[in-house]
């Protein structure tokens, strides 16, 4: 799987009359998962067939390099949750960049072991410019992965009691999640990314 800050290239030549659509997968994470539901978000985008037939291209970037969204059309924007909360790299990115967002097509997810019934609505709310930016239906909810051996000692003390290692991470959804979008992004997202940048 590429590193961090690969980036995709179409499977397919671009759609006839132009470039395709450009998506930024920024992501989130401590210990690998949130990275790797990002990179496979990714790369899905690129495969699917949704993605293929608009020559879409899609960059992985954790959250810390805070890549700027303005020359990209849609942004998909994940963070795993601890004590409840998105990770502070993601909450970050999202409020220094909301005004870019709120004019972008923008989906956000987040990755935990918590059942999806047991966190409010949204999965979490990092923030409140996360409704005026992405806007709660457009959010997604993946299971994660807990690795014992990657832990801190503070982390496995706070886990004390629950089950050892599970890897709970759904592909098929991912994959699924990344051909919705790629099909949901039309010809006028890419109008206003270049409107945008001009
Ligand atoms: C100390 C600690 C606290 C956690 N708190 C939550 C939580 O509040 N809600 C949740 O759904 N998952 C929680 N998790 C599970 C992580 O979100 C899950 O393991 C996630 O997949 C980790 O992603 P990462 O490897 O990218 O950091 C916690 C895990 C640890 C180690």
């Amino acid at each position: 799987m590429p590193g961090a800050g690969a980036t995709w290239g179409p499977a397919a030549p671009p759609s006839p009359g132009g470039e395709g659509p450009r998506i930024l997968v920024v992501f989130a994470g401590l210990h690998g998962s949130t990275r790797e539901i990002a990179a496979r978000l990714a790369r899905s985008l690129t495969c699917s067939g949704a993605g293929r037939r608009i020559g879409l291209t899609a960059a992985l970037v954790p959250a810390q390099q805070r890549p700027d969204p303005a020359p990209f059309d849609a942004v998909v924007l994940g963070s795993a949750v601890y004590g409840g909360r998105w990770l502070a790299p993601a909450v970050s990115y999202l409020e220094t960049y909301a005004a870019t967002l709120a004019r972008r097509s923008t989906w956000s997810f987040s990755s935990g072991l918590c059942s999806r019934s047991s966190v409010p609505p949204l999965g979490v709310e990092p923030s409140p410019l996360m409704h005026v930016s992405i806007g709660p239906r457009q959010h997604r909810w993946f299971a994660g992965r807990l690795e014992r051996r990657l832990l801190s000692a503070g982390e496995r003390r706070a886990l004390e009691g629950h089950p050892p290692s599970v890897d709970h991470r759904d592909w098929q959804g991912v994959h699924q999640w990344a051909d919705e979008i790629a099909g949901a992004l039309k010809a006028a997202d890419v109008r206003s990314r270049r409107h945008d940048v001009a």
